[in-house]
């Protein structure tokens, strides 16, 4: 068994070819074998090309969905086949768990060359599928109530229904947004096609009577031919087919403007919303659920747009349309008829979808869960071998699949039910239109025409009636989706910056913390009224056993948190007081886990400062002395580190988190225990180089350290021990003469390198 770049290969599978996913196409199309009567809109291909345009992650693409029935659709279809291949000699796919509408698809990755039995797919192991609690509404606020099992909160239907109304007011002002005559003249253009497309849609019946009528004739007798007779009307009636099937794609090609505007405003004020929110917020949510949330939110405002415009709009346009023509040509009973056969057929299919959807919601927890479940014991696939627990995580899925099993039987005769009632219920009302027809023309009040004209009118709106349950079903969802993602938006803030706050303004950078008393929690404090001084332009080190609050005195500083008493001043100022941009410009930070982006080498060194020249990249990473190391890589800087660095080793992380550091150069330097994976003779001399750098430029400097070999030399050195500063600062030698903690640390080290260790 063998990890890398984030994918796990069995070793005793040959078969199965070893090595990296280097990179991850970003356009390409995955075909899906369908069979010809499942294709969408019930088109005869035996494939079913979906063009992707977005970065593939790992297994999860997303498609653009031509219809909602598509992932049940694919759902059947295994394996699909991508080209390009998605990485090296990954061309198969096969789907794990399938997203909705527009939908993000997760998969397994398979090798061209090895069959689906031949061996353990290749997984990536980047992408761990969220749990299914990820998806809960951010906004503590409107989390009181307790979640469903799903993770969804309970609201009740009215709560609900104001709910969903405040999203669809919110989602009217992209559709109708104040001073931007594009978008309005584009949405206003793509109702006129609308309504086009629905009047033409409408003639062709017309059309169709005029033919009949025309036809029901003794040509035997009177002669002429077709041209005479209907040559005009027949062109007229596939002019009307063509024209309403070409207004409703134009009106698609200008609306798709809209929707995809509204979506990316959307996602970006949210992603936006989500990098100023606290550490705190963060620290407390799963990434992956964050981005599924987003994700589904932008989805949803997708769906509720494209169906608002292209669905609910339109049939209720349409059956408004019929049930005008019916009155006016054939009196109030077809009307009637009609308009209770819609109603009928309306509360009867949502009743039954509001009904079914549980089924579906459990089908789509269980398989969630079945997912998680594999892909957790194939991404932990040693663990599994380590303790022989193989037939334990065979359980495991298995009791996920069965729980699969037994809501998609449900979902399936459920599905048997509504379908089998809204036939009986329009058929009954065809079968009434008919009689009420034949008794116009037994009567002649009515000619034969007359009769398939009306079949036709009403006919017709059985085509989008026919999804109208699956719409309502997706427009819910949508909305719940949208309801978590605009909660997001709405989560505070609880560090910003003041209405008056000013730039800081160094004038050598002197950090004085001032009866600072911190916790995470309310009754657990961190820092008690802890007061010191880091002189401005020299070395501090600060120590003390491990969870004593070294690393906290870096959070407060860089204002990740605001102290709960006391303050915190730089040069004077309290850093309340100033710009949180000024201020975490003037501090720089090697923290003690470096964040590295999946990224190349180089990229992360840039990120330091992203318009320096690569020049400057290749100065600090030899003063961070990385430099040497990168060269013997087989792809130099461009090697990719992995996902959060995890294919470099912890040593050169560090030493790349202080070359980016040295890219930023700032004012201010916070150093938390950067150097604890380094051997020592790396160790020292990377020192050596940075007690250069800040000598060079009288940079105030911290060092956070369990090792007081590496600290020694500092300025002045602070002994932080249960929450307070334990001793007076001073320098080493001034604290080994006190006789006090500090000296006991330093005899530590040496006497009891283990235990101090261990502390
Ligand atoms: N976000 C957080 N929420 C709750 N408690 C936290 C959080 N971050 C840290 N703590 C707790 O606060 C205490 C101080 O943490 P801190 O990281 O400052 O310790 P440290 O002195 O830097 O430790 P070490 O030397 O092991 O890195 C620890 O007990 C830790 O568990
Ligand atoms: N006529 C039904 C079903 C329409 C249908 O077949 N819908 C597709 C999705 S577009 C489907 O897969 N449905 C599965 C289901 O509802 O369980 C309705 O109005 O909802």
């Amino acid at each position: 068994m063998r990890l890398s770049s984030g994918v796990i290969v069995p070793k005793q599978e040959p078969q199965v070819e070893p090595g990296p996913l280097p990179e991850y196409s970003s356009t390409g199309t995955v075909t899906l074998p369908l069979h010809p009567s499942s294709s969408p809109s019930g088109s005869p291909l035996s494939e079913y090309p979906i063009p992707y345009s977005r970065p593939i992650s790992a297994y999860a693409i997303n498609f653009r969905m031509l219809s909602p029935c598509l992932p049940r659709l694919l759902a059947r279809a295994a394996p699909w086949r991508s080209s390009p291949p998605l990485s090296r000699g990954v061309t198969r796919l096969y789907p794990l768990r399938l997203g909705r509408g527009f939908a993000s698809t997760q998969f397994l990755l398979q090798n061209e060359s090895s069959g689906p039995k031949k061996g353990l797919p290749m997984f990536a192991r980047s992408e761990k599928l969220p749990a299914p609690a990820a998806n809960k509404p951010m906004h503590s606020e409107s989390v009181s109530k307790t979640p469903n099992l799903l993770g969804e909160p309970t609201l009740t239907t009215q709560e609900q229904r104001r709910a969903d109304w405040g999203i669809i007011k919110e989602m009217s002002t992209y559709l109708w947004p104040k001073g931007n005559l594009g978008v309005k003249v584009r949405v206003g253009l793509s109702l006129g096609l609308l309504v086009g497309a629905k009047i033409l849609n409408v003639q062709v019946p017309f059309y169709f009577k005029t033919i009949i009528d025309s036809m029901n004739v003794d040509f035997l007798a009177l002669g002429g031919t077709v041209w005479t007779a209907a040559g005009s009307i027949i062109v007229a009636y596939g002019l009307a087919r063509i024209g309403s099937t070409a207004f409703q794609e134009i009106r698609n090609a200008v609306f798709a403007n809209v929707a995809q505007k509204a979506i990316r405003k959307v996602a970006c004020n949210v992603f936006d919303h989500l990098l100023r929110l606290d550490l705190n917020f963060h620290l407390t949510r799963q990434t992956g659920g964050l981005s599924r949330a987003i994700d589904r939110g932008t989805k949803g405002i997708s769906f509720l747009l494209t169906s608002m415009v292209f669905h609910i709009f339109p049939i209720f346009l349409e059956i408004s349309m019929v049930c005008g023509i019916l009155t006016y040509k054939f009196g109030p009973n077809f009307a009637a008829v009609t308009a209770a056969t819609m109603l009928a057929y309306t509360v009867f299919t949502i009743k039954t979808t509001a009904w079914r959807t549980k089924f579906r919601k459990q089908a789509n927890a269980a398989d969630n869960k079945g997912a998680t479940v594999a892909v957790d014991s194939l991404i932990n696939y040693e663990a599994v071998k380590y303790f022989n627990n193989e037939k334990y995580e065979v359980g495991r899925y298995d009791k996920a699949l069965k729980g699969y099993e037994s809501a998609s039987i449900k979902v399936a005769t459920s599905l048997a039910f509504l379908n089998l009632g809204q036939n009986v219920i329009f058929s009954s009302a065809l079968t009434a239109m008919m009689y009420l027809a034949c008794h116009g023309v037994i009567d002649g009040n009515l000619t034969v025409g007359d009769l398939v004209m009306a079949n036709q009118l009403v006919f017709q709106l059985s085509v989008p009636l026919n999804f109208l349950g699956s719409v309502y079903r997706e427009l819910r969802q949508s909305l719940l989706d949208m309801e978590t993602l605009f909660n997001l938006q709405k989560v505070n803030i609880a560090v910003k910056d003041k209405p008056d706050a000013k730039p800081l303004e160094l004038k050598g950078g002197e950090i004085r913390f001032e009866n600072v008393t911190f916790g995470y929690h309310p009754d657990r404090a961190i820092l008690k009224n802890v007061t010191f001084t880091i002189p401005a332009g020299k070395k501090t080190a600060i120590v003390g056993p491990s969870g004593c609050g070294k690393s906290t005195i870096l959070r407060l500083l860089f204002r990740f948190y605001d102290v709960q008493g006391g303050r915190i001043l730089i040069d004077g100022q309290d850093i309340r007081d100033v710009t949180l941009e000024s201020l975490r410009r003037s501090i720089g930070v090697v923290p003690q886990d470096t964040p590295l982006f999946n990224n190349t080498i180089e990229h992360n060194i840039h990120y330091g400062r992203i318009d320096a020249t690569a020049e400057q990249v290749l100065h600090v990473s030899k003063r961070a002395r990385i430099h040497d190391t990168i060269s013997t890589f087989p792809e130099g800087y461009q090697t990719m580190v992995g996902e959060r660095g995890m294919m470099i080793s912890g040593g050169e992380k560090q030493r790349l988190a202080v070359s980016r550091l040295l890219l930023k150069d700032p004012p201010l330097l916070f150093f938390d225990e950067a150097t604890s994976a380094l051997d020592t003779h790396t160790e020292q001399a990377l020192l050596g180089n940075i007690s250069s750098i800040l000598k060079e430029k009288e940079r105030t400097s911290v060092f956070v350290a369990h090792r007081l070999r590496t600290i020694f030399d500092s300025d002045q050195i602070i002994v932080l021990r249960d929450g307070s500063v334990a001793e007076p600062p001073g320098t080493h030698e001034q604290l080994i003469n006190s006789g006090g903690v500090y000296s006991s640390l330093w005899a530590g080290e040496f006497f009891f390198p283990f235990q101090n260790a261990l502390s």
